[in-house]
């Protein structure tokens, strides 16, 4: 096993993970500008929360891994400074608002009415200052850290660190969200009944 001392994964576990709140029913997302931020109020307890290492979701500074988790569409309401927001990349399936001041992502919203996880939204639940949001699960899209720029050779005490924290290391999605997207896809082909 490879020595984890150091190994900074992100602020939200670097320190212990802090459980969920027995019903829980939200908070407000808020940017880190100093003025005028964006708020966002969700009205839902979080789910499928994890850390993930891809090059697509927000990280704060310093960070390797993003914490990102999913809500009930219908549960989020933008608040204040929706015109600071603007898309990263229209075409990409989550459709990330990040705010055009502070940079910080705000909302990763899949519009495709065919995508599996169509009618949740992706949120970071570290820019609420509400304790009992559900913790994360797992680690996700870990071998994508190296695409950031993380060192290859570090990323077996990368792994090691994220057994430590409980948060077993995945190269994609959780075997079962893994599952469910397959089964959804073969619902849609007809390879399943529907
Ligand atoms: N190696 C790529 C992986 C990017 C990727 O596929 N990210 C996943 C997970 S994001 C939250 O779990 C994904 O679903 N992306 C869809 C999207 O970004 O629209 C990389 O690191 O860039
Ligand atoms: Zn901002
Ligand atoms: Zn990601």
């Amino acid at each position: 096993m490879a020595s984890t001392e150091g190994v900074k994964i992100h602020p939200a576990v670097d320190h212990g993970i802090a459980r969920a709140a027995a019903d829980f029913s939200g908070g407000t997302l808020r940017c880190h500008c100093d003025t005028d931020p964006v708020e966002i109020r969700i009205g839902a307890q979080s789910a499928h929360n994890h850390i993930c290492g891809c090059t697509k979701c927000w990280k704060p500074d310093g960070a390797i891994f993003s914490q990102v988790a999913v809500v009930p569409r219908d549960a989020v309401t933008i608040t204040a400074h929706e015109e600071k927001l603007e898309v990263v990349n229209p075409d990409a399936p989550i459709r990330r608002h990040r705010c055009r001041a502070c940079g910080v992502h705000m909302l990763g919203r899949i519009e495709s009415r065919d995508h599996p996880f169509y009618g949740l939204d992706f949120v970071h639940t570290e820019l609420s200052e509400s304790t009992g949001w559900s913790p994360p699960e797992f680690a996700a899209f870990v071998s994508s850290a190296i695409e950031s720029g993380v060192d290859p050779a570090r990323m077996g005490a990368v792994r090691d660190r994220l057994r430590e924290l409980g948060l077993e290391p995945y190269d994609a999605l959780s075997p079962p969200l893994m599952d469910a997207i397959a089964t959804h896809i073969a619902r849609r082909s007809g390879a399943l009944p529907a």
